[in-house]
């Protein structure tokens, strides 16, 4: 079961990351005063029900995602949408009851209207029960009858998540059936051949190929069978069509590659080694890692590096793999493959490690196995004192897949250093069939070491919130050790598609 997700959109300043601090339970709030701060795209874990069976939701803001140009706000709702539609189980729209019904506002409801995700019309700012009957005139916006808040009075809190909790689809049922097709992504620099591993892929025979529009302009979702096993690949430019304009890799395309790879479940990441490591590849790579993307790093045009027959091929790659891990030392999970687009080397090899890694980013972990590996990892390396007090984990679950999303119930967040949540990062990865793929791991705090026992709650609905209860942001996969889990993929014998080209 994903964990659901729920995706905050509004135009800039009705209140979205101060929404999210107040659901998350969170007293520090990320709040600045100034519309459109650029700031990252945030999310928090909101607990729906309480133990023994916890059940969370994942809540995202989307505001200020990448840019925010003040001149074209329409196009940061662009981004927000595009983030919701992809990502999203049920939005939250979020309005400004203080303020009149804005041009923008009815802009995002506008582009909400075509999609098929429920929406809850959140009415911010309502500090007051007087306030809430300004309200009518959001019914405008075609979205039923919104809910009065206030993050600032602590209103309507409970209503709120209650009113979550019942529009939040069953997520069971949002399950992708079994042969659904998995979505890769081809992304990278220009002339990296992208173009050439489709057009590989589209030529082989033993392949069904069909086009449909993607959904970007000249961009194309090509179907392919493999084995029996259907795939995706997305938002692929001019497939066939050969004379294109070499478009640089500028903001409008990095905005393409980056909607492409949210859309996708794995990401192939093509480098080109004749031409080393630029910027752009890290600033890809840093999305992809930020997304949580299974990815493989595909390096094409390895024809070219075996011109010297005199440097033996796997001498090559080791260099070659260095320096990549080098370049992207976070991101030492992701497998390397080496292939050759052109001649289709290895190509039908990266399509099956993509479907690999897709079935890892899938895969659930019973939370008695998790503990277990949990135990193991805490009893090899404890985590240190600090500040005097020992750090103590209690228990772990897995609420969620795709990525794998890990809650680990500890006395205090605080005391864990990211340090050691890498420990236990590369840990499960090392121990849990999640070798290759990044992994979400959320702390929270609870007071007792007995899973059932209750525990008090960081529900600001008066309830005083202990500053040691709160959410610890989401640890990413960060910081890797460079050299350690390389992998290669030059199978032989997945040669299949080698003479495509004869
Ligand atoms: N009166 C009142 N003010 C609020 C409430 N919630 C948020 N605010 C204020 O509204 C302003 C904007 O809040 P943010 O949470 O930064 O809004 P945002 O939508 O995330 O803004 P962007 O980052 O620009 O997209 C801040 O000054 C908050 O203090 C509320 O319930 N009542
Ligand atoms: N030697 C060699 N050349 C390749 C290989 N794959 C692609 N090329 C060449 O590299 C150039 C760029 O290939 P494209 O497939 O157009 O690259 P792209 O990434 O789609 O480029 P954009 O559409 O500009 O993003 C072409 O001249 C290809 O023939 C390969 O495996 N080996």
């Amino acid at each position: 079961m994903p964990l659901p997700k729920v995706v905050i959109v509004g135009r800039p300043n009705v209140g979205k990351s101060s929404l999210l601090n107040w659901l998350a339970g969170r007293r520090i709030s990320i709040v600045d005063d100034v519309a459109g701060v650029t700031r990252d795209r945030i999310g928090a874990l909101v607990q729906l029900a309480e133990e023994p069976e916890p059940r969370f939701f994942e809540l995202v803001d989307t505001g200020g995602v990448g840019m925010v140009d003040r001149d074209d706000l329409s196009d940061d709702v662009d981004r927000q949408i595009d983030t919701a539609m992809s990502e999203a189980d049920l939005i939250l729209f979020v309005v400004d009851i203080r303020e009149d019904l804005m041009p923008l506002d009815e802009e995002v409801a506008q582009r909400l209207r075509y999609l098929k995700t429920p929406v809850i019309l959140v009415m911010n700012k309502a500090d007051y029960p007087d306030l809430d009957q300004r309200g009518g005139e959001f019914y405008k916006l075609g979205r039923g009858k919104p809910i009065p808040i206030s993050t600032r009075e602590n209103r309507n809190r409970k209503e709120l998540l209650k009113l979550i909790d019942k529009m939040l689809p069953d997520v069971h049922d949002a399950l992708k059936p079994a042969d659904a097709a998995m979505k890769i992504a081809v992304v990278g620099r220009p002339n990296t051949g992208k173009s050439t591993f489709i057009n590989t892929l589209a030529r082989a025979e033993r392949m069904i190929v069909s086009e449909r529009p993607g959904t970007t302009r000249d961009s194309v979702d090509v179907h392919f069978d493999l084995d029996g096993l259907p795939f995706l690949a997305i938002d692929t430019a001019g497939v066939k069509r050969k004379a294109k304009i070499k478009e640089s890799l500028d903001f409008y395309s990095i905005h393409r590659a980056e909607r492409s790879v949210r859309r996708a479940d794995v990401v192939l990441m093509f480098l080109d080694p004749t031409q080393g490591i630029t910027r752009l590849d890290k600033q890809l790579a840093d999305y992809v890692a930020k997304e949580y993307k299974p990815c493989i790093f595909t390096i094409n045009k390895w024809d070219l590096m075996l011109a010297d027959r005199d440097d033996p091929s796997q001498a090559n790659m080791a260099r070659f793999a260095n320096v990549v891990q080098h370049a992207f030392r976070n991101m030492s999970y992701m497998p390397l493959a080496f292939i050759t687009a052109q001649t289709g080397k290895n190509v039908k090899a990266v399509l099956n490690l993509a479907q690999s890694l897709f079935k890892q980013a899938n895969r659930r972990i019973s939370t008695g196995t998790l503990n277990r590996v949990l135990r193991e990892a805490v009893a090899a390396h404890a985590p240190a004192m600090r500040e005097n007090r020992a750090p103590r984990i209690y228990y772990a679950t897995q609420v969620g897949t795709a990525p794998p999303t890990i809650v680990l119930f500890v006395n205090s967040p605080r005391l864990f250093e990211g340090t050691y949540q890498r420990y236990l990062l590369n840990t499960f990865r090392e121990k849990l069939p999640f070798r290759d793929i990044p992994i979400k791991l959320y702390l929270r705090a609870r007071k007792q070491a007995e899973p059932g026992s209750p525990r008090p709650r960081a529900d600001g609905d008066g309830a005083a919130v202990d500053p040691d209860d709160l959410d610890l942001d989401v640890m990413g996969d960060e910081g890797g050790h460079p050299g350690q889990g390389v992998r290669y993929l030059d199978h032989e014998v997945n040669e299949l598609l080698s003479d495509l080209d004869g």
